[in-house]
C-alpha cells in the first residue's frame, strides 16, 4: 500500500483487524470483481447516479482562451458532485462485507450528502461527522443529509473543520469496527483507502478519455482538477497517467497567502502539495502543512472541501515524480472564477471547482490547444457564503 515512500498503514494496533478485513474485501470485490461486485457498482452508478456525465465543449471559455476547452460535468452526477462515485462504491462494499452501520466525515458536506444518499439507496443506517464551522457554512447540505435519513454529528473540538471530523470518525470506527464501515471521503487514510477511493473515482477519466477521443478527436494536452484530499483529482487523472503527452495539474487552495505563521501554527492556505512537507496524518505518510516541530498546522480555504492540511499519498508521489504539477490559486481568484463560470457558461461551480477555473484563467497560454477541466461539483451549497463574501469585498 505504498506510493513511493508515501502511503502505508500508520494506525493504532486496535484498528489493524478492521484494516486487514477491508484490505481483503477490497482485493476480492474491487480488484477481482468477486460476486459481480463491480458490475453491480457500475449498474447502480448508471441507474441511481445518472452516469455517464457529459464531457462538454465550453464554447465561451474556448473563445475567451483561444483554444478548445472541455468540461467533465461531475456536477451533473446525482447529488451535485463527484463524491457519489466513491460513496456508492464504499456503501455497497460495506453491504458485501456484512456491515450494518456507516460512518463518514464531511467538510463541504458533499461527501456527507453523497454517503447519506447512498446509505438511503442501499438501506443502511448512517452517521456523518461534520465540523461545527463547516455546518455553519454548508447549511443546505446539512439539511440534505438529514432529509436522506442520516444523523449529522457536530464536531466541536479544534477548529471544527475537516481534519477534526476525520479524527472523530476514525475514533467511532475504532470503537465499532465489528458492525461499522467508515466511508472515507477522499484518497487519504491508511491503505487500502487511497487506492480504493481512486479506483471508485477513476470512472471520471475512463469516461473522459473515451469522450475526448470521440468528440475532440484527440486526447487533451492538459487536464486540470482542484485538489483537497485529491479524489476528484486522481479520478480525473487516473486513465491519463500513462499518456505522456497529457499534462496533469492539481490545483490547490492558496487561501489568503502562502506565507505561514509558524509561531501560531497557522497556514492561511491548504497548499499541502505545493508548500507542505513529509509527515503522517490520518494513517498515511504524505505531504502536510506542519510546523518545524511536526505539529499539523491549521489550514484555510474559502472552500470547505479544500480546507485540509493533508493530501492523498498517491498525489504526493506523482508530484514528486514530476508527473503531476502542483499549483495553487488564492481565495480571491477562486471567487472571481466562481462568478465568471456562472456568467460565461451558465454553470455555477462549487467553490472547490472554481479553483481549477481560476488557474485556467491565469495560465491558459501554457496549457496547449485542448484543455479538459474537471467540474467536481455544483455551487448551490456555496450561494449563501458567496453572497456574504461578495458583500464584504
Ligand atoms: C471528504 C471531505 C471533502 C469534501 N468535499 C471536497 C470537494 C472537493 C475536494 O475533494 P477531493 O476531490 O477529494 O480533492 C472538490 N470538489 C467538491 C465539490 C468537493 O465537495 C466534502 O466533505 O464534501
Amino acid at each position: 500500500g505504498k506510493f513511493g515512500d508515501y502511503g502505508g498503514q500508520y494506525v493504532p494496533e486496535a484498528l489493524m483487524p478492521a484494516i486487514e478485513e477491508l484490505e481483503d474485501a477490497y482485493e476480492r470485490y474491487v480488484l477481482e470483481n468477486e460476486d459481480g461486485f463491480m458490475d453491480e457498482f457500475r449498474r447502480r452508478l448508471r441507474d441511481f447516479g445518472g452516469r455517464p456525465t457529459p464531457t462538454q465543449y465550453a464554447e465561451r471559455l474556448s473563445e475567451r482562451y483561444d483554444r478548445d476547452v472541455y468540461m467533465k460535468r461531475e456536477d451533473l452526477l446525482h447529488g451535485g458532485a463527484h463524491k457519489l462515485n466513491n460513496a456508492l462504491g464504499q456503501v455497497l462494499l460495506a453491504k458485501y462485507m456484512g456491515k450494518e452501520r456507516i460512518v463518514a466525515e464531511t467538510g463541504a458536506g458533499q461527501h456527507g450528502t453523497a454517503t447519506a444518499m447512498a446509505a438511503a439507496h442501499l438501506d443502511v443506517p448512517c452517521e456523518v461527522y461534520m465540523g461545527e464551522r463547516d455546518i455553519n457554512r454548508q447549511r443546505p447540505n446539512v439539511f440534505r443529509m438529514r432529509l436522506n435519513g442520516s444523523e449529522v454529528n457536530p464536531v466541536t473540538v479544534g477548529r471544527g473543520t475537516l481534519k477534526e471530523a476525520i479524527s472523530e470518525t476514525m475514533r467511532d470506527w475504532a470503537t465499532n469496527v465489528e458492525d461499522t464501515h467508515y466511508v472515507i471521503g477522499s484518497i487519504v487514510g491508511p491503505h487500502p483507502f487511497p487506492a480504493m477511493v481512486r479506483d471508485f473515482q477513476s470512472v471520471i477519466s475512463e469516461e473522459a478519455r473515451e469522450q475526448m477521443r470521440d468528440r475532440a478527436g484527440t486526447l487533451p494536452d492538459s487536464v486540470l482538477a482542484c485538489a483537497g484530499g485529491g479524489s476528484n483529482t486522481m479520478g480525473a487523472f487516473a486513465e491519463f497517467v500513462d499518456d505522456e503527452g497529457v499534462d496533469l495539474y492539481a490545483v490547490e487552495a492558496g487561501g489568503s497567502t502562502l506565507e505561514v505563521d509558524e509561531e501560531a501554527g497557522v497556514a492561511p492556505n491548504s497548499a499541502s502539495l505545493s508548500t507542505g512537507s513529509e509527515g503522517v496524518l490520518h494513517g498515511a505518510r504524505t505531504k502536510l502543512l506542519q510546523d518545524r516541530d511536526g505539529q499539523i498546522m491549521e489550514s484555510h480555504s474559502v472552500s470547505s472541501g479544500l480546507d485540509y492540511a493533508g493530501v492523498g499519498p498517491e498525489l504526493a508521489h506523482l508530484v514528486d515524480e514530476g508527473r503531476v504539477r502542483a499549483v495553487n490559486v488564492d481565495d480571491d481568484d477562486a471567487l472571481t472564477a466562481f462568478h465568471r463560470l456562472s456568467q460565461l457558461e451558465g454553470v455555477i461551480p462549487a467553490l472547490e471547482t472554481a479553483h481549477a477555473f481560476a488557474y485556467l484563467e491565469a495560465h491558459h497560454e501554457e496549457l496547449g490547444d485542448t484543455v479538459l477541466v474537471n467540474v467536481s461539483g455544483r455551487g448551490d451549497k456555496d450561494l449563501e457564503s458567496v453572497i456574504e463574501e461578495t458583500a464584504q469585498r
